[in-house]
């Protein structure tokens, strides 16, 4: 898109236009970019606040590196709009998040800015020491390296493994920790207090004006002198400070807390941080949504608002919300606290994404039973199981895809002691325009797994809270899995009163003579829909919602393979090892013989796009059944 009011950034094509440009024109630049972010973003969905508040970080960075021969490496990358459009991609930047259109994160395939495929977080401290210990054996030792990661970020447990390795490694490699206090939600825990502290402090703000000022002035030094200094600049910051910082116990020089708003100290900072070599960290303090008031001022909401009215920040709500029906996270949200008001021993276990999986109505009702624990997934799993312990029952919601970094506190933690922790995995299936970093495909395969595990995923939301309902009983002693989809349902009254589901029991919704068609999840609406096209194409066709995956309802699978020949599975998740493939394994241990035919998400990423579009290219929507269906008949 070529807009008038783009004087600047029009002339930028690549950083190395940038790069020409005199200091004073910085400040344009970062207008330009703001504006050209929020004008993109109320059209077209995707993250805002985070990339509006390192709108001068990403500026300095193109400005005082040699990108992309220097490496910046963005953690999570849902704050790289800014880096983007500065790297090529400003006039497609209107496709971002869009089925064939650039990714809302960074992207290795993407540019050669990219150094980087990022989309979970916590990665980027890892990433860049591989790149730097990379730049040392390949001899390349005037390449520099950086990793930005925020203080939500920094709450995972993979940054402090990495600083733990970066400071051992003596590596040429700066940290920016970008330091907003908040993740989605207000960041959580102890990290945020002490970065707070510290950006307060006096004595770390007098150690900081020391040690600027120093630096300012080596310039005017010999060689000697300048190396002299940087040497023992740690040492004078130990003499000054009386308390402990924790990066420099990790072995990194630590600086900041600098204002990431001011472009000026933050381009000099830069440019002094590039002489000093090992592993050094800067921390900045940003304001999420800087620049656009109304994110500002409600800064999980302008995380990522959907559609916005940029002059008013009015968040308009998305279509099925107009239809009322609920979005899955609500029901899961409004029945975790129906249910612990009735069982005491219920708590609520989310790591940062409370919003998100709106387990806040329960963090606002009964803050002490319920524990927003940071972006830790693998804490949150093995701190549940630590609470199954003692008797408690623990509601612990993970996004499908996040739970991929604590497959092993799944195993080793609660499944091999078979203790009852109920997992909602939030967002399973296609979610859509975060694309293959977010899609929670995997989930029904490695649970399906772990022995023990009971596997489920219902079809709509009075299904949802049933299983939830029957997750909590005292008769469970196992864990427990519920999966469910991102977005609304289709019922609007599905507050219904609670109902047992008997565990490995599904449910038939159609009866039909030529076909069975067997779905898991949300998958059986696309069914329901296709067995209507096919009734009028004179197809009957039986549906099986089958609920359980594991345990897979035995009986109900002996009655479909002795009646019928052909047979078609479902479902919104990796074909390899998954529903389709639990069906084939009874198939064949039972020595049946039928057509059958497993839809579900290929063995290859999905790229981004509506969940519609992504549906279709998977064939797992009403046209893709019908299509199955028939091919499978000969029609
Ligand atoms: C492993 C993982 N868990 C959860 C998320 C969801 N998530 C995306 S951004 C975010 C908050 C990140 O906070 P911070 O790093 O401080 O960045 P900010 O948005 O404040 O710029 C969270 C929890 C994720 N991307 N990856
Ligand atoms: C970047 C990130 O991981 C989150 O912001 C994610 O995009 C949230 O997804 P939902 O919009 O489905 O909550
Ligand atoms: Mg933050």
């Amino acid at each position: 898109m070529v807009r008038a009011k783009d004087k600047i950034l029009e002339q930028i094509k690549s950083p190395a236009d940038l790069r020409k440009m005199a200091p004073e024109k910085l400040s344009e630049v970062c207008d330009e970019l703001r504006e050209y972010i929020i004008d993109e973003v109320s059209a077209n969905p995707g993250h805002l606040g985070a990339s509006l508040g390192v709108v001068e970080l990403t500026v300095a960075l193109h400005y005082v590196y040699n990108t992309p021969y220097d490496l910046l490496v963005w953690d999570v990358g849902h704050q790289a709009y800014g880096h983007k459009i500065l790297t090529g991609r400003r006039e497609n930047f209107h496709t971002n998040r869009k089925l064939n259109g650039i990714s809302g994160f960074p992207k290795r395939d993407e540019s050669e800015y990219d150094t980087f495929g990022v989309g979970h977080s916590s990665t980027s401290i890892s990433a860049a020491l591989g790149m730097a210990i990379a730049a040392g054996l390949k001899n390349e030792n005037d390449r520099k390296i950086v990793a930005v990661i925020g203080d939500g970020a920094m709450t995972g447990g993979m940054a402090f493994e990495a600083l733990n390795n970066a400071g051992a490694s003596k590596s040429d490699l700066l940290v920016i920790l970008n330091d907003n206090n908040m993740a989605i939600d207000p960041n959580t825990g102890v990290i945020g207090q002490y970065l707070m502290n510290i950006s307060k402090s006096g004595t770390y703000n007098k150690v900081k004006k020391d040690v600027w000022e120093g630096l300012g002035k080596l310039d005017g030094f010999g060689k000697k002198t300048r190396k002299f200094i940087q040497k023992n600049q740690h040492a004078l910051k130990n003499m000054l400070l009386t308390e402990n910082n924790l990066f420099e116990a990790f072995d990194f020089r630590y600086f900041g807390p600098i204002d990431g708003h001011d472009l000026e100290y933050l381009t000099e900072a830069l440019n002094d941080l590039k002489d000093i070599p090992g592993p050094k960290l800067l921390h900045i303090v940003t304001k999420k949504g800087k620049g656009f008031s109304h994110a500002e001022m409600n800064q999980t909401k302008f995380h990522a608002p959907g559609l916005f009215d940029k002059n008013t920040g009015e968040i308009l709500s998305c279509g099925c919300q107009v239809n009322k029906a609920p979005k899955f996270q609500n029901v899961f949200g409004e029945t975790l606290v129906e249910l612990a008001e009735k069982n005491e021993k219920i708590v609520g276990i989310t790591p940062a994404m409370p919003t998100g999986c709106s387990m806040n109505l329960m963090l606002e009702k009964m803050p002490h039973r319920a524990f927003d624990v940071g972006i830790a997934e693998q804490h949150a799993v093995t701190f549940s199981a630590g609470l199954a312990t003692q008797g408690i029952v623990p509601f612990c919601n993970i996004y499908s895809t996040f739970m991929q970094r604590a497959y092993d506190q799944l195993v080793h933690d609660v499944a091999t002691q078979n203790l009852h922790v109920v997992f909602c995995l939030d967002r399973g299936g296609l979610v859509g325009e975060d694309g293959p970093t977010h899609h929670g495909v995997f989930d029904i395969a490695y649970m399906r797994a772990v022995p023990n595990m009971i596997v489920s995923a219902p079809m709509d939301e009075t299904e949802l809270r049933n299983l939830m309902y029957t997750a909590q009983l005292d008769e469970i002693n196992q864990p427990f899995s519920i999966r469910y989809p991102r977005g609304c349902g289709i019922k609007k009254d599905w507050k219904m009163p609670f109902e047992k589901i008997e565990i490995g029991k599904g449910r038939q919704l159609s009866e039909g003579n030529d076909v069975a068609i067997l779905t898991i999840g949300k998958t059986g609406i696309h069914a329901q829909m296709a067995i209507k096209s096919l009734n009028d194409k004179n197809i009957s066709a039986a549906h099986y919602d089958l609920r359980f995956v594991k345990p897979l309802d035995e009986t109900m699978l002996d009655e479909i393979f002795e009646k019928y020949d052909y047979i078609l599975t479902v479902e919104d998740g990796v074909i390899k090892g998954g529903f389709g493939s639990a069906v084939l394994e009874f198939m064949a241990e039972k020595g049946y013989s039928a057509h059958v035919k497993v839809l579900g998400v290929p063995d290859r990423f999905i790229e981004h796009g509506t969940p519609d579009q992504l549906y279709k290219i998977c064939g797992i929507d009403e046209d893709g059944i019908i299509a199955a269906v028939m091919k499978m008949m000969g029609r």
